[in-house]
């Protein structure tokens, strides 16, 4: 039997991170992929999606070149060169994530599934190997919710929509989720019909009612249904039922959620507790309830991003072989859905911040016809608030524009290290982007505070007159 100091089962974002942060260490590593390195975010996730989005935005474009006097295209988008990008952009980050790559960190890789036998023990295939610790970092898969015929519908899910040879007509998707919108709205740019289902009364349910709102008035201008609030009863003969009419599709999609990998592993025998949606339940420290088994990334339903399982891994890869604790600030983790424009979040929502600490909460907005970045690009829709707790640090931000991705890392800094609207103002921003989003809204905080003492500037104004005739 082999031993080693870590043992990581996982070869996606947060495993690839746990196991680099571990062999440079010096730590004897091993990790356990059973498919493909890269996970869920290189192969079905984020590189396919932001690709696919891209080409998308550039179809968009070509369908507007008569604004120009250019003759505009027409008609759907060749989905087999479509997905040519998407695997082009693939294939130049594949590498990075490779058993090659691993190397120079004295990582070793190994193929096939992990069976925990012990509490310190596992195998894969006929391999028998020991640990002093392990970071359990399977990821998480699509699963269908359970409508009558939706299995027999045979869905498309975001693990299998990569393989459509054709565009689909009239495409169908289930879930108005991050997954929902974003391929939602790439298929109704490269010219399908596309019918966005959402069973909550709004799209992306987990941002701020506005942000819901202004994604759904750009879908539909695009020509997507949106349909919220929406039960599907059942799916049958290329038609879903739900209130109304049914509506038929060529395609269906469904996005409505994912489930960790933790079937097959072994866990109960490890003394690895899991919860009722079958994550890893873990600690603050992200250990389970087995204290030298650790779990980062999706599977331990507290991420469902590459950021948050990259930090997640590294973090629980330090804590075990180093005893050195690194504290994760879950509420400055921001994220991003990538549509267009794209929404982006960090910490509280309005609703959050007054529920959490009462009428002290003020919300600074700014919309975007007063960012001249915006209007120059003529994509003045969008807005900027910053969520502003006590003594006026930023507790929360959202902002949509076609860059809001890029805005909120500033914003997540300040989230994180509690700046107030008074230190974001002092930051100079470069002029003309998104980002005086965020600095006018901070800047207008520090104003109406200033006037809102308007007695003493008075005063001081006055005396100055005096002092300096
Ligand atoms: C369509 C879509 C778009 C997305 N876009 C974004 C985005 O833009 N930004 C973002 O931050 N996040 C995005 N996400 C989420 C992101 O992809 C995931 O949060 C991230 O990939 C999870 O990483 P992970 O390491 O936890 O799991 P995974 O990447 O799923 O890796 C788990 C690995 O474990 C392996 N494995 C499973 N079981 C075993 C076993 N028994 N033995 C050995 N190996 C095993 C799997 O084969 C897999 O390689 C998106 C997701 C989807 C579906
Ligand atoms: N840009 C990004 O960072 C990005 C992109 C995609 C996914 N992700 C992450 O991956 C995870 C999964 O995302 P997702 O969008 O696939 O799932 P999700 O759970 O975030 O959203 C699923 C949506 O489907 C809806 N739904 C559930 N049952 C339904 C039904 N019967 N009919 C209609 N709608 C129904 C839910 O109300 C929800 O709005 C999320 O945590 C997300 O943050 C991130």
């Amino acid at each position: 039997m082999s031993a080693y100091d870590l043992v990581v089962i996982g070869g996606g974002s947060a495993g690839l991170t746990a196991a680099r942060t571990a062999g440079r260490f010096g730590a004897r590593t091993l990790l356990v992929e059973r498919d493909r390195l890269g996970g869920d975010c290189l192969w079905t996730g984020c590189v396919p999606s932001k690709a696919l989005l891209h080409v998308a935005a550039e179809v968009q474009a070509a369908r507007r070149a008569d604004v120009y006097g250019l003759g505009a295209a027409s008609g759907p988008a060749d989905l087999a060169a479509v997905m040519e990008q998407v695997r082009r952009a693939i294939a130049a980050i594949e590498p990075h994530d490779s058993a090659e790559a691993l190397r120079p960190f004295g990582v070793e890789v190994v193929y096939g599934p992990a069976v925990f036998t012990g509490p310190r023990t596992l195998t894969v295939g006929e391999r028998e190997v020991s640990f002093r610790y392990a970071v359990i970092a399977t990821g998480s898969s699509p699963v269908l919710v359970p409508v009558a015929g939706l299995a027999e519908a045979n869905p498309l899910t975001s693990d299998t929509v990569w393989e459509l040879a054709g565009l689909p007509e009239r495409l169908m998707v289930l879930g108005g989720g991050p997954t929902g919108c974003e391929l939602g709205q790439a298929f109704a740019r490269l010219g399908s019909k596309v019918t966005l289902v959402e069973v909550l009364d709004r799209l992306l349910p987990r941002e701020e009612p506005r942000a819901s709102q202004l994604m759904r008035e750009r879908l539909e201008a695009e020509g997507v249904t949106v349909l919220t609030g929406y039960r599907v009863e059942k799916v049958a003969d290329g038609a879903v039922y739900g209130v109304g009419a049914p509506v038929v599709y060529d395609r269906l999609l469904a996005v409505t959620g994912r489930r960790a990998n933790t079937a097959g592993l072994g866990l109960e025998g490890a003394g690895v507790r899991l919860g009722e949606q079958g994550q890893v339940m873990t600690d603050g420290r992200l250990r389970s309830s087995n204290r030298r088994i650790y779990a980062a990334g999706d599977v331990t339903g507290r991420s469902a991003f590459t950021h948050l399982g990259g930090v997640q891994g590294g973090a629980a890869a330090v804590d075990a072989l180093l005893g050195v604790r690194r504290a994760i600030d879950y509420e400055a983790v921001p994220w991003v859905t990538f549509t267009d424009p794209e929404v982006a979040r960090v910490g509280l929502t309005a609703d959050e911040a007054r529920s959490r600490y009462g009428d002290v909460v003020r919300v600074r907005t700014v919309e975007h016809d007063r960012v001249d970045r915006a209007v120059a690009d003529g994509r003045t829709e969008g807005f900027t608030a910053l969520v502003l707790g006590p003594r006026g640090r930023i507790v929360g931000a959202t902002v949509v524009s076609p860059r809001a991705g890029e805005t909120i890392a500033h914003l997540a800094a300040a989230v994180r290290l509690g700046w107030t609207a008074s230190h974001y103002a002092k930051t100079v921003h470069p002029y003309p982007t998104y980002a005086d989003g965020p600095w006018h809204a901070a800047l207008s905080d520090v104003y109406a505070r200033l006037f809102k003492n308007q007695w003493a500037t008075g005063a001081l104004l006055g005396l100055r007159r005096k002092v300096a005739r």
